[in-house]
């Protein structure tokens, strides 16, 4: 089962609003399609946001007419790019994407178009596997942060179904399971989208990981009965002072470990850290349709003109956070300088 199915016609997209229940794909024809995707949260979670821009801008430009100059080709290229940029605000590996596109174009622009094509496919696909080494390496620098028999509260989806594969909170309790640690997941419902509900229970139960789902209103209650050894979540943007913008729900979760001195981590590839924020305070949140809160899945639980606020994400400032989990290592206590030692190490 593949979170993305990358195709120079289409990008196949597993139709995330649909599970658990149904397992169907959407195959977006066009770059239209596929932003229009990102937009709808058939596929969502910010490294999978990211790999399926860069894709969906490689179809872009598969299909664009001939261009009648370069600056016809710019132009249309900045439309798609635009365009995929548009789709959501908060997850910044989207805008890393992005980028990566445009850089992979400068060093391939002097080639002819069926070559620029050919280059931009093989820039997706690599995108596309490193992010799933790089989860691996997540995972393996968080083992350890996995004591055995604990229970790890999770909230949102943080897996394979967020990434290209494997998962970053996901995949650091995929490493300990798999290393015979014996974890036990406890998995927020995520209200409005029901990320925990729908996805990280099936793809704990898929790879039986056990899990046991709980209602957002709940975190509190397990961590004041000592059933929470740890949390780890994932992560859509990182400010260079280690706050964190997650899910909404998230800084809740973190003000409640803190206070029954439970540790807890994110879990992010360096993508999603952006050093151009000096503080969470920055971080763009994207507000969402109201009818998300209206609704459970099809059943309409509030009136219709109900007034509704809908962010998406809120920020955990670094203070609450125990370390950040990268593919180079641990930021712990996270802050500027742990932060950037982790670049230094990536650069060696
Ligand atoms: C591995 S990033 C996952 C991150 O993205 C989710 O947001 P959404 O489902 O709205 O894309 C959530 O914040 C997860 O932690």
């Amino acid at each position: 089962m593949h979170t993305i199915d990358i195709r120079q016609d289409q990008i196949r997209l597993l139709d995330q609003r649909k599970l658990p229940l149904v397992e169907e794909y959407v195959a977006c024809q066009s770059y239209e399609e596929t932003a229009r995707a990102i937009t709808d949260m058939v596929v969502r979670g910010a490294p999978a946001i990211g790999v399926t821009a860069a894709a969906g801008i490689a179809l872009g430009v598969q299909q664009m007419p001939e261009p009648d100059s370069e600056a016809d080709f710019d132009a249309q290229f900045d439309t798609i790019c635009e365009t995929m940029a548009q789709t959501r605000p908060t997850a910044v590996n989207l805008f890393w994407a992005i980028n990566r596109m445009r850089e992979c174009l400068q060093r391939c622009r002097q080639a002819p178009l069926a070559q620029r094509r050919e280059t931009l496919w093989q820039e997706v696909y690599h995108l596309h596997e490193e992010d799933i080494r790089l989860n691996r390496q997540i995972g393996a620098h968080g083992l350890d942060l996995v004591p055995p028999q604990s229970t790890v509260l999770t909230h949102c989806n943080a897996g394979a179904l967020a990434t290209a594969g494997y998962g970053t909170a996901l995949g650091v309790i995929r490493a300990a399971h798999f290393a015979g640690r014996q974890v036990q997941v406890l998995a927020d419902e995520t209200r409005p989208f029901l990320q925990g509900a729908r996805l990280t229970t099936w793809e704990l139960q898929r790879d039986e990981i056990p899990v046991t789902l709980i209602t957002d209103n709940m975190a509190g209650y397990f961590m004041q009965q000592g059933r929470v050894d740890l949390v780890i979540v994932g992560a859509d943007r990182i400010a260079a002072n280690g706050d964190v913008a997650n899910k909404i729900g998230t800084y809740s979760v973190a003000i409640l470990a803190k206070e029954h001195g439970i540790p807890f981590y994110v879990a992010a590839p360096l993508s999603t850290i952006d050093r151009a924020l000096a503080s969470g305070a920055e971080i763009p949140i994207e507000q969402r349709h109201g009818d998300e809160v209206r609704t459970v899945g099809s059943q309409r639980i509030a009136a219709a003109d109900i007034e509704v606020e809908n962010p998406a994400f809120d920020v955990t400032p670094a203070k609450y956070i125990r370390g950040i989990i990268t593919e180079v290592g641990v930021a712990s206590p996270p802050d500027e300088g742990t932060i950037a030692a982790l670049f230094s190490a990536s650069n060696d």
